[in-house]
């Protein structure tokens, strides 16, 4: 038997989202920068996202990493991230996947208790800062590239919901993120396939109705998720809130996601709700947390920015060779809208 192509694949989840770390098999990635070699990937090697994240060997719930060497003097490693319908900038799941993978695999070395990274996904340099204990990552925690509000109290129109308020916000994704009591969800894992339908609605709705455009990389995907923001409250003197991101085609991030977190951070303190240092507890929805604070302001074009930092923690769940035999009669893979909504 002679394979189209062999891929060796860890499998990893952070908080409950999955991560596979494609660590063998891609090849050469042509590019300057992680950003140039997503743009390489997405314009001439999309084949290898199809096949790892589409059916029949991946689910609309799966995420990936190709992880690759960087050119950048200050990175120890890059890679570049493949969802369901985008390559996005950045994935704070998916970069906690990624730290402990180079760990607890060896392929970087672990210095017990802590191992500092540097590590360049497509937005940039992301520092990580990895607590190990007997050769485990017990906590990854990334300083994200700044997240910063580009509408903020705005009104859309939605189809069957009327005028909605809303706000656009950068955390390495873009969201319109939404009120969820208003909507009438208290996000609970039982409103699932509602919180899809009408994340998507008023993904869709938000994408016509309100421009944005990253001042410093104008290729930057807009708007393709939505996040439902769950009631803000004290507990012990810490800021808690659960949340849901809808992440396109249309389904439930399972960690409480991590550049939706670093998009909560900037809209909280655009509206005055957080201090640099304070600590949020963001809670998903199925009850996984990231510990979530502001390691500072920045600027990002005419934009006031928060440099997020987001904790959680990974787990490696196998090892997999995924092949593609040259007979296979998808070769890049299929969606069936009863799981992915929509056909992508
Ligand atoms: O943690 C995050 O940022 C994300 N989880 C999956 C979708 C987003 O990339």
């Amino acid at each position: 038997m002679r394979f189209k192509k062999v891929l060796s694949v860890v499998e990893c989840h952070a908080e409950g989202e999955s991560g596979k770390v494609i660590v063998g098999g891609v090849g050469q990635v042509p590019g300057k920068t992680m950003f140039d070699k997503k743009l390489h990937l997405e314009n001439y090697m999309d084949d290898i996202r199809k096949m790892v994240l589409f059916e029949p060997r991946g689910a609309v719930w799966h995420n990936a990493n190709i992880v690759l060497p960087s050119n950048h003097p200050d990175a120890d490693m890059g890679y570049v991230i493949l969802e369901t319908t985008e390559y996005p900038a950045m994935s704070g799941s998916n970069t906690m996947c990624v730290a402990t993978v180079l760990l607890e695999t060896g392929i970087l070395p672990m210095q017990e208790p802590v191992t500092n990274l540097t590590l360049e996904s497509p937005a940039g340099l992301i520092r990580v800062r990895c607590e190990c204990r007997d050769g485990k990552v017990t906590s990854v925690r990334l300083v994200n590239q700044p997240a910063f509000c580009y509408h903020v109290d705005s009104k859309i129109e939605v189809a069957g919901l009327g005028t909605v308020g809303v706000d656009i916000v950068y955390g390495g994704m873009t969201y319109v993120m939404v009120d969820a009591a208003a909507l009438g969800f208290s996000v609970d894992p039982s409103e699932a396939r509602e919180l899809c339908e009408v994340g998507q609605r008023l993904k869709t709705a938000a994408v016509e109705q309100l421009a944005v455009e990253h001042p410093e990389n104008p290729a930057i995907p807009g708007i393709t998720n939505t996040e439902f923001m769950g009631p803000l409250r004290r507990e012990n003197g810490q800021l808690v809130s659960r949340n849901c991101v809808v992440v396109s085609p249309g389904r439930c991030d399972r960690s409480p996601c991590g550049t939706g977190s670093s998009a909560r951070l900037a809209l909280l303190h655009a509206k005055g709700l957080i201090a640099p240092g304070e600590t949020l507890v963001h809670e998903s929805i199925t009850g996984s947390r990231f510990l979530c604070s502001i390691d500072g302001l920045a600027k990002v074009g005419r934009y006031d920015a928060v440099i997020p930092a987001i904790s959680g923690q990974a787990w490696i769940t196998g090892f997999h060779q995924m092949g593609m035999d040259p007979t296979d009669p998808y070769p890049n893979g299929f969606t069936v809208a009863d799981t992915w909504m929509a056909t992508v």
